[in-house]
C-alpha cells in the first residue's frame, strides 16, 4: 500500500525558512506533521543528493480566497513543537508571495491569529526563483502587560527589566518578544542566555528573546552574515538585491531565539519590527523607517508613531516536492 503524501513548496523570508502546505490537504496531525519535517538532521530537503539545509522553522498552511477584494489568505503557522504562532512576520512575507504566484493579485490580506494584515508584492522578481520584495502592515507594537502578555503580578510594562540576568524590554508585536540592547550582539552566547529569559513566570504565554544592538555608523550590514538558505553564497546576496535596493546604513543589528523553533532563527520578522518599537520607546532612536540586520539579511521596518508598524523585506520559493502526510 502507498504511503499517502501531500505537495509542498519551500520558501524563506531572510534565511527563515517554512513548508508551505495547502491548508485544505489531507494531513491528520499538523504538529507530527511539522516535527518531523522540520527536523534540522532529519527533514526536508531539496533533493537526495542535496547539500543545502535539512528541515525548516515551521510549516505555513495556507488557503486563497481569490474571489474576495482584495484576496485573502488565512495563515497558520505551525512550530517544530507543535505549537501555533499568531502572527509570523517572515512567513508573512512568503505567504503573500505564494498568494499572489497563485492568484496574480499584489496585494492581499492574510488572515492570522493576531488579526488581518495587509500585504503587498512590492517587487515580484524576474523569475519564480528570484527573491520578490514584499511589505507587510504587522499592527500596532504593544507594550501593554495584559497584551504582551506578563504575569497578572506585573500591572505596568515591562522595561528595562532584570529578568533572568538579561535586561529586557516587553513588547508583543503580533507575538511577545523580551528585547535587550547589548554592546555586541554576536558576543553573546544566546543558546546559553536566551532559554531562561524565554520560561520566565513572568511571560505565562512565554517570549522569543531577541537581542539588539546599534549598528556602527556606516555599517552595511554584510560582514557577519550567514549564506540565508544555507546552500550557496547567492541567496544572501539576493537579499541584499531585495530589500528594496535599500542604501540607507544598518540601524540595528539583531539576533532572535525562538518560541516554538526553541533555537536561533536566521530572522525574525516580528522581532525586527519589536527592535524597532523597543528602540524608540527608550529614546534610541527618534527614526520611524529603519534597516534592522539579523543574521539571514536585511529588513526595512516602519514604526510610525501612531499607525501599524510595517515590515519589508525579501521572500524566495526555494524548492517543491511532496511529504508523507502522516509521519507519526
Ligand atoms: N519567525 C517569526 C516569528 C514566529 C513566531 C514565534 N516563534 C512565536 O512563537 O512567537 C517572525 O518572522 O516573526
Amino acid at each position: 500500500m502507498s504511503v499517502p503524501r501531500v505537495p509542498f513548496e519551500k520558501y524563506h523570508g531572510t534565511g527563515n525558512d517554512f513548508l508551505v502546505v495547502r491548508a485544505d490537504a489531507d494531513v491528520p496531525d499538523r504538529a507530527a506533521f511539522a516535527a518531523a519535517h522540520c527536523d534540522r538532521e532529519t527533514g526536508v530537503r531539496a533533493g537526495e543528493r542535496s547539500e543545502g539545509r535539512r528541515g525548516a522553522d515551521g510549516v505555513l498552511f495556507l488557503s486563497l480566497d481569490a474571489e474576495a477584494t482584495p484576496p485573502r489568505v488565512p495563515m497558520t503557522l505551525v512550530q517544530p513543537d507543535g505549537s501555533i504562532a499568531e502572527m509570523c512576520g517572515n512567513g508573512a512575507r512568503c505567504a503573500a508571495l505564494w498568494a499572489t504566484r497563485d492568484c496574480g493579485a499584489r496585494r492581499v490580506v492574510l488572515d492570522t491569529p493576531a488579526g488581518d494584515r495587509r500585504a503587498t508584492v512590492t517587487d515580484p522578481g524576474a523569475g519564480a526563483a528570484d527573491p520578490a520584495t514584499v511589505e507587510v502592515e504587522m499592527g500596532r507594537p504593544s507594550f501593554d502587560p495584559e497584551r504582551v502578555p506578563l504575569s497578572e503580578a506585573v500591572g505596568e510594562p515591562l522595561v528595562e527589566e532584570n529578568v533572568e540576568g538579561l535586561t529586557v524590554t516587553a513588547v508583543n508585536t503580533g507575538v511577545p518578544h523580551a528585547v535587550a540592547f547589548v554592546d555586541d550582539v554576536n558576543a553573546v552566547d544566546l543558546d546559553a542566555v536566551a532559554p531562561p529569559v524565554r520560561h520566565a513566570d513572568v511571560f505565562p504565554e512565554g517570549a522569543n528573546v531577541t537581542l539588539a544592538s546599534v549598528a556602527d555608523d556606516g555599517d552595511d550590514g554584510d560582514d557577519e552574515r550567514t549564506d540565508a538558505a544555507g546552500a550557496s553564497g547567492a541567496d544572501a546576496a539576493d537579499a541584499d538585491a531585495a530589500d528594496g535596493a535599500d542604501d540607507a546604513p544598518v540601524a540595528f543589528r539583531q539576533r532572535t531565539y525562538e518560541r516554538g523553533v526553541e533555537g536561533e532563527t536566521r530572522a525574525c520578522g516580528t522581532g525586527a519590527v519589536a527592535v524597532v518599537a523597543v528602540a524608540r520607546r527608550l529614546g534610541l532612536t527618534d527614526g520611524a523607517s529603519l534597516r534592522v540586520s539579523p543574521p539571514g539579511g536585511d529588513l526595512r521596518v516602519t514604526v510610525p508613531a501612531g499607525g501599524p508598524a510595517t515590515l519589508t523585506g525579501p521572500a524566495t520559493r526555494e524548492f517543491a516536492g511532496e511529504l508523507e502526510a502522516d509521519p507519526r
